[in-house]
């Protein structure tokens, strides 16, 4: 008699995935250098001194530069006043040599975040966040996309093939994640869902998702058992927790139950968190690209 053997998901590596998007954003740069004799300028701001910020804008500065683009960096202290923080940004809208403008989130009390958000040139702003941005990504024409659901997307594609057709949950509405999630998978023709922490039985929902995107900051919200067995599960959230007296990462779904049902699942470090630099490069070509009017770069947008 044979045993019934155990469902193990395939663990999705977003390291190597996102090692390979690089590649191919530095490949792009050498082309574009070669036909335009200049190379993408990513300006990053950061204010004040969040440890987390520190260490990301630290990796955002790293690859650009890996990348062969060149970084300007401005860290600004804790104090600055919305007033400095917009003229800065005004010159970088300014400067020719820059093409992509990113603000380090969160900002500081002080500083209305929006505000600074709308203030970038949307043609640079590389982050997606600007409201003509999400307005273009909402209305099915070509955006800045943000960085996090584009490396979801990627890796959903490269796991799937077609989405089209597929029941899809993104539980999290943030502006970040949550909801140009939504929009992406709505147009690549998916049927979605996006639950909240109002939603009255997440776990109903979450048993009919084909598809479940998660980024609420709950760790281990969700447990395998709520899962559809063979679901796609891409965990977006990123929670430092103490376990046996260390502190360690962990996301919002708990992996060692999930893995059991799941049939293809990101880790908690390894997962979607690299896609979201790489992604950051890929949108400073995709940019630098448009503003010049140059052939849209393949594979490294939406
Ligand atoms: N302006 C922006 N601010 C923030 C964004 C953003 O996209 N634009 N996203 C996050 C932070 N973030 C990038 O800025 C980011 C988060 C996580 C990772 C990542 O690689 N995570 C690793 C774990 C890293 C760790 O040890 O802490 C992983 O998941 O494997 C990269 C970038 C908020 N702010
Ligand atoms: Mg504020």
């Amino acid at each position: 008699m044979t045993m019934a053997q155990p469902i193990t998901a395939r663990v999705i590596d977003g390291r190597a995935f996102a090692a390979d998007l690089r590649t191919r954003v530095r490949d792009e740069v050498a082309r574009l250098a070669d036909s335009t004799g200049q190379t993408p300028g990513l300006a990053v701001v950061l204010v004040g001194e969040d440890a987390a910020s520190h260490v990301y804008v630290r990796n955002k500065v790293r690859q650009t530069r890996e990348a062969g683009m060149q970084s300007h960096e401005h860290q600004l202290p804790a104090e600055t006043s919305q007033e400095d923080l917009l003229a800065l940004i005004a010159r970088l809208n300014a400067d020719p040599s820059v093409h992509g403008i990113l603000v380090q989130l969160p900002l500081p009390a002080q500083i209305d975040t929006h505000a600074v958000i709308q203030a970038i040139d949307p043609a640079k702003d590389v982050d997606g966040f600007h409201i003509n941005n999400v307005g273009l990504l909402g209305t099915g024409q070509k955006a800045l996309v943000p960085c996090t659901p584009l490396g979801c997307l990627m890796l959903l594609r490269a796991e799937l093939g077609s989405l089209e057709g597929r029941r899809a949950l993104v539980v999290g509405a943030s502006n970040i994640v949550g909801k140009p999630m939504a929009q992406l998978l709505l147009a690549e023709k998916c049927t979605v869902a996006i639950a909240h922490s109002r939603t009255r039985d997440l776990e109903a929902e979450v048993r009919q998702a084909e598809i479940l995107i998660v980024a609420t900051g709950v760790p281990g919200l969700i447990p395998g058992h709520w899962l559809r067995p063979g679901a796609v599960v891409l965990d977006v959230g990123i929670n430092r927790v103490e376990r046996e007296g260390k502190e360690v990462l962990v996301g919002d779904v708990d992996f060692a139950s999930a893995r059991k049902v799941a049939g293809a699942i990101t880790p908690v470090p390894g997962g979607v968190g690299p896609m979201t630099i790489a992604c950051l490069l890929a949108n400073t070509v995709t940019a630098f690209a448009r503003a010049r009017g140059l052939p849209e770069p393949a594979g490294l947008t939406q």
